[in-house]
């Protein structure tokens, strides 16, 4: 019965979406083959296997201890499945250096090797996931406040060795997947208070990025992304978005924009057809930031939608990967999962039903009323109808469907660990 409904209300929203000249179909079509990639870190609060029982340290913090975590590789694995068996579509994993698989052995950052994640590569080919990947930076005893960028040489090749091994480590993956890895630079340097020597620390990064970056590789991407302020570390950012924007145009990298490392008033959605004039490629890390970058789940919001309308209207998916970053320790993990991702696909799919030619030609006439009037009404055309039916189509529950399997495998597993 549910089934009949979910297609007698899709098929009176196509109607509809056909009438202001959208194919439905075709925005579904692309929605199935946009993978999201699920950051490996909401599972376990960012704690990784390194070292279980260490802080997390470098600006970041996963706030709340709501039961249930994921303690070791297997739970983590088995969490993400289940995640992703709601989550309509095929995705990738992003997975952190420090989320290796270290055999109970002590392996420093500046000894990883592809070895340690030939695991991973193995889970990824039989569970239909690809993999992305990033250096880890923060949670170790040589992550102060400066990593890539600290005047301290031996620190610095510490941690220059760390994300050179993470590239050759990308590349396995892309290698063994077939399709580029996509690596993550993200680190927290910085500086709690004044300092006199923006300059110098700049100037490190620099040149430590080039070192790392010198050797070419085929088969994975490197992205490099900034970030407003760390928490202890509030006055400076060594790694600024000025810093990357001009590094990443400089060196045709990808930039990676984190929706919750700007100014609050600051809009992500603006820097796309800016930044894709410049750079090859972008990254997004979708996340939800409540007055810093607290990265509370992803929910359906005007930040969210305008991001991926201004993607969509650049024509540009085919150059923009979509990662998530977010971590909330306080509500059942596999539903922050859940939530975020199903909110991000409804984001990008209410971009995708967008009746931009109609809007364009609107525009071109200087039809500012009319394009006014069709961008307001196009928020309260049955997009969610269209989502219901590309869950149904896939097999992933419709819906609030979704809440009671969760509950379960709370009831069932989540509760049972200690
Ligand atoms: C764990 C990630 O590397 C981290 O979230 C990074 O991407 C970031 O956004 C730090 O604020
Ligand atoms: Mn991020």
């Amino acid at each position: 019965m549910k089934e009949q409904l979910i297609v007698k209300a899709y098929e009176v929203a196509k109607e509809r979406y056909a009438a202001i000249g959208v194919d439905t179909d075709k925005a579904i079509k692309q929605l199935e083959n946009t993978p999201l990639s699920l950051h490996c870190w909401q599972a376990d609060d960012v704690t990784g296997f390194e070292n279980p029982d260490g802080q997390l340290t470098g600006g970041i913090q996963a706030t709340g201890n709501y039961p249930g975590k994921a303690r070791n590789i297997e739970e983590l694995r088995m969490d993400v499945l289940k995640a992703k068996s709601f989550i309509a579509g095929n995705h990738r994993l992003n997975l952190h250096a420090s989320y290796g698989e270290f055999g109970g052995q002590k392996v420093d950052r500046n000894e990883v090797e592809p070895k340690h994640f030939a695991g991973w590569m193995q889970w990824a080919k039989e569970n239909n996931f690809k993999l992305d990947f990033n250096s880890t930076s923060f949670s170790h005893p040589l992550s102060g406040s400066l990593s890539l960028a600290n005047p301290d040489e031996s620190i610095r090749k510490f941690w220059i060795e760390h994300t050179k091994r993470c590239r050759a480590i990308s590349e396995e993956m892309g290698k063994a997947q077939n399709d580029p890895c996509i690596m993550n630079v993200w680190i927290h340097d910085g500086s709690k208070d004044q300092t006199v020597e923006k300059l110098r620390y700049r100037q490190l990064l620099e040149q430590s990025l080039d070192e790392i970056f010198a050797k070419k590789y085929d088969n994975m991407k490197d992205c490099i992304e900034a970030k407003l302020f760390g928490i202890g570390l509030e006055s400076y950012t060594v790694g600024s978005y000025d810093f990357y924007l001009g590094y990443g145009v400089k060196n045709q990298k990808i930039v990676t924009l984190d929706t919750g490392h700007f100014v609050p008033t600051e809009s992500v959605a603006d820097k796309v057809s800016s930044l894709l004039l410049f750079v090859p490629e972008l990254m997004l890390h979708v996340s939800r930031p409540i007055r810093w970058d607290s990265d509370h789940v992803t929910i359906v919001n005007d930040d969210t939608l305008d991001l991926f309308k201004e993607i969509v209207r650049a024509d540009a998916l085919n150059r923009v990967h979509i990662g998530l970053d977010y971590f909330d320790a306080s509500i059942n993990r596999i539903g922050a999962y859940v939530v975020g991702s199903r909110a991000t696909q409804k984001c990008l799919l209410h971009a995708l039903l967008e009746p931009i030619p109609t809007l364009r030609k609107y525009e071109d006439k200087n039809k500012l009323f009319e394009r006014l009037a069709l961008l307001e009404e196009d928020k309260s055309m049955p997009w969610g109808a269209v989502y219901d039916y590309f869950c149904m189509k896939n097999g992933v529950p419709v819906g609030e469907d979704y809440i009671k399997e969760i509950e379960k495998y709370e009831a069932d597993v989540l509760s049972k660990r200690a």
